[in-house]
């Protein structure tokens, strides 16, 4: 096992390494610019994209080899890929929100999570735009770190149910979701793009809950493992609506099912009313 705060400090490194290279892309000054799109799987891909997750790989696998350590990463990722055999496995998402980074919207991530053992033990998820990065580690609590130094994250929370706010996906979104979504007791809704947003968007308070909700198909384990563990590090909870922790590098990557991000506050009642309303909207459909 190696010295997790040491670990730390190199993947903040590369994290912010990281959120300085997507920039130039984002921006226009990076050096053989052209964002051409590509789809994969309906999702799509960009230079970017693919220039992020190299320069990742190529940091973390000359800090931490590859004895001890698998790598994942959404880019270089095999569709049907066998679960990596390592014990500690880096999953990587270079960038968060693809859409939101092509349409302009300044909300996309960089993911970059330490899994052991099929949970997530180091995270980091860095905002480009907002020049912040979130890291967290179990047991050690969630900072943000900006050009000022770091400061530790606690989520406070104290509203009534009816007064929390949804952030919800503007491009991953289906009838269900919106039945789910209109039978909860919270109507207060924000549209973020990425994963990595949404949740650091909980963590800052500016946002209560998160709904991910899968459909043909479904977000995979480079878009939850770094989020989660920021989020819970903070105070908060992500689970699946019965109550189960996600689990990651088991052999599928992807994230099926229903999965509730939350300040905590009410997690239970608003995971068994998400269940109430899929058994509604399923019966409805019968009708
Ligand atoms: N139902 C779903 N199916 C596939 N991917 C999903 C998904 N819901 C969320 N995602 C993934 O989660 C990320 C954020 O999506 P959104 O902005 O809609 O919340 C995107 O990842 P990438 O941008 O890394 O491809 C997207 O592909
Ligand atoms: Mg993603």
């Amino acid at each position: 096992m190696p010295d997790l705060q040491e670990t730390l400090k190199i993947t903040r490194q590369v994290g912010w390494g990281a959120a300085k290279l997507l920039r130039s892309y984002y921006q226009g000054t990076a050096e053989n610019y052209n964002l051409e799109v590509e789809y994969k799987q309906n999702e799509p891909i960009t230079v970017a994209d693919k220039a992020v997750s190299e320069y990742i790989l190529s940091q973390l696998q000359t800090a931490f080899g590859h004895e001890d350590f698998g790598y994942i990463s959404e880019e270089t990722y095999q569709s049907q890929q066998a679960k990596n055999s390592a014990k500690l496995v880096w999953i990587i998402d270079p960038l968060d929100g693809t859409r939101d980074f092509i349409n302009k919207t300044g909300e996309y991530a960089i993911h970059i999570a330490l899994v052991q053992d099929t949970r997530p033990i180091l995270a980091v998820v860095a905002i480009p735009e907002a020049e912040k990065l979130y890291y967290a580690t179990k047991g050690g609590g969630t900072f943000v770190e900006t050009v000022n130094g770091s400061q530790p994250l606690k989520i406070a929370g104290d509203k009534p149910i009816e007064d929390l706010t949804l952030v919800v996906s503007r491009s991953h979104r289906n009838e269900r979701l919106e039945y789910l979504l209109k039978s909860l007791p919270c109507q207060n809704q924000k549209a973020i793009g990425s994963v990595g947003c949404k949740v650091t968007a909980i963590v800052e308070q500016e946002a209560d809950i998160y709904i991910s909700l899968s459909g043909k198909s479904a977000p995979k384990d480079w878009d939850m493992a770094a989020p989660e563990l920021i989020l819970t590090e903070a105070g908060g909870k992500f689970t699946h609506f019965d109550g189960k922790y996600l689990e990651y590098n088991t052999g599928d990557i992807n994230q099926w099912g229903g999965l509730l991000a939350s300040s905590s506050q009410d997690h239970e009642i608003l995971c068994q009313k998400a269940e109430q309303a899929l058994i509604e909207f399923a019966a409805s459909q019968r009708n």
